[in-house]
């Protein structure tokens, strides 16, 4: 509950939001005005100079988005959360860059919708009468299809890079390979102040662990053999610009240290000399094993974990936000110029793509369309186009070899062996052992170095009826 009444102004064609606007805020004991249209919206805001406005994007005439800066200037700057029913990442970046204080996807929980609102009134009480104003709209030089996404999850991320890009937090992605922890890294710099520097992604596991410490920050003439010329490093040549520092839990301790002093002081000195030197870099740093583990195991320095997380921007793995397998499929094949891509998966399909672990999250996902496209040549895709879903761990289950994975193999192979039947078949079972057995004997007779005593018993079976199962296939020989 407010104590203080503040007045609040709903921009939305849409009756319900209003009213749900206004029963959530008048009970908290706000003044709501309602409004249908922009050019409505800006007579109220003129007329009452609200605390705060909630506008919508699409609007019957000039959009909220357009309209923004008009509703800042007639409220005198007062907080803006803008509201629409989907968002891309241009949409999210567009309203924050125009001046917009948060950003809410429809359908949004009310809870959410009300924590928006008591943010930005506190923000409104406290504002200064002589706010900057925001900076001028200007087209946007963005590729709104470079990091698709529909899934609320991904609404998340475009909402966090759209309200963090323009300061000069550093900014913690995390998510499991190929989720695009890189894209989002790409994203930020290119919608911050620093877009016209450099960007430079270094993965420090990639350098030469003797000289990750001159390549990241230079050394001086003379510093270790070899040092021939003063030589500048990566963060003197990422200047103005943005550093995005992938792996980061890989980094060394030594170089640990360094990087905090970037940080807090935004000074770093080059191998063999003690003059400080003045870092103007912003640091992005991305991860795809828990931090906190490392920190708790002592590899990774608790100071700089906190200094790193200005902000955390988490991308879920694609197998916790299947709606996007859509959109991401048509893009790829938009991408490859797939012909008809738009009719070329149909439902079927997806529902099968969405059983898939997808360990190799987006990454996997795109070689499989290619693959795919590949094999299909131009007809629609059925799921026997695409590769075996690739192996991997669920980082959340206890085996070390996820049941989805095997689980998804099985089907793929009963599915292909289905597509060929001969009416007379039979065999099927069989042909099922034939295909699994081998490789898994094989490697238990490993496991005992030959004892194939020792192999029955860890499977369960008589020790004659593996002699047979081997003979069978031709295995005997080899044991
Ligand atoms: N939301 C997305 N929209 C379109 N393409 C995506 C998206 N996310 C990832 N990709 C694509 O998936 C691939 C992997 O992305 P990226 O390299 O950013 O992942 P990552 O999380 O940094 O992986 P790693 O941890 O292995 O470095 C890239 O080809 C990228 O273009």
């Amino acid at each position: 509950m407010s104590t203080t009444q503040q007045s609040v102004l709903v921009v939305d064609d849409e009756p319900s939001i209003c009213w749900a606007f206004e029963k959530m805020l008048s009970q908290d004991g706000h003044r709501v005005y309602t409004a249908s249209s922009a050019e409505e919206g800006l007579e109220k805001a003129a007329e009452h100079a609200p605390d705060l406005i909630i506008l919508d994007v699409r609007l019957p005439n000039e959009d909220g988005i357009t309209a923004l800066p008009k509703f800042l200037q007639a409220s005198r700057n007062a907080p803006v959360i803008v509201i629409t029913a989907f968002g891309d990442l241009e949409t999210a970046v567009s309203a924050v860059k125009n001046g917009a204080t948060d950003y809410l996807t429809k359908p949004f929980a009310l809870q959410d919708a009300s924590r928006a609102c008591r943010q930005a009134l506190l923000k409104s009480a406290s504002r200064e009468t002589s706010r900057a104003t925001p900076r001028a709209t200007g087209p946007m030089n963005v590729d709104p299809s470079v990091l698709v996404g529909r899934s609320p999850a991904m609404q998340q991320v475009f909402r966090q890079i759209a309200l963090v890009a323009e300061s000069d937090l550093s900014v913690l992605i995390t998510g499991e390979t190929g989720t695009g922890k890189e894209l989002v890294a790409a994203a930020i710099h290119r919608h911050s102040r620093r877009s016209d520097g450099p960007y430079v992604p270094i993965a420090p596991v990639a350098l030469n662990p003797d000289l990750i410490e001159s390549e990241l920050f230079g050394h001086v003439k003379g510093a270790f053999t070899g040092a021939a010329d003063d030589r500048a490093g990566l963060f003197e040549r990422a200047e103005t610009g943005t550093v995005l520092l992938d792996e980061i839990g890989d980094l060394p301790l030594g170089i640990q240290v360094k990087l905090l002093r970037v940080l807090e002081q935004g000074q770093f000195s080059r191998v063999g000399d003690v003059r400080p030197m003045s870092a103007d870099v912003r640091i992005l740093a991305a991860t795809n094993c828990d931090l906190h583990d490392a920190v708790a195991r002592g590899d990774f320095r608790e100071d700089l974990f906190h200094r790193l997380t200005g902000m955390q921007i988490h991308l879920p793995p694609l197998r916790e936000r299947p709606e996007d397998i859509a959109a991401l499929c048509l893009y790829f094949l938009e991408s490859m110029k797939y012909t008809a891509a738009d009719e070329a998966i149909d439902e079927t399909l997806l529902a099968e793509l969405a059983e898939r672990p997808w360990y190799g999250n987006i990454r996997e996902l795109r070689n499989a369309i290619e693959h795919a496209a590949v094999v299909a040549r131009g007809r629609r895709l059925i799921i026997n186009d695409f590769p075996p879903a690739k192996p991997g761990r669920d980082p959340s289950s206890r085996n070390s070899f996820g049941q989805a994975t095997l689980d998804q193999m099985v089907r793929q192979w009963a599915k292909t062996m289905l597509q060929d039947l001969q009416p007379d078949t039979q065999t099927l079972h069989a042909d099922f052992l034939a295909a699994t057995e081998p490789p898994l004997f094989d490697e238990l007779l490993k496991h005992t170095a030959g004892n194939r005593a020792k192999a029955a018993e860890l499977l369960g079976i008589h020790r004659g009826t593996l002699r047979e199962r081997l003979r069978a296939y031709g295995m005997d020989e080899a044991t």
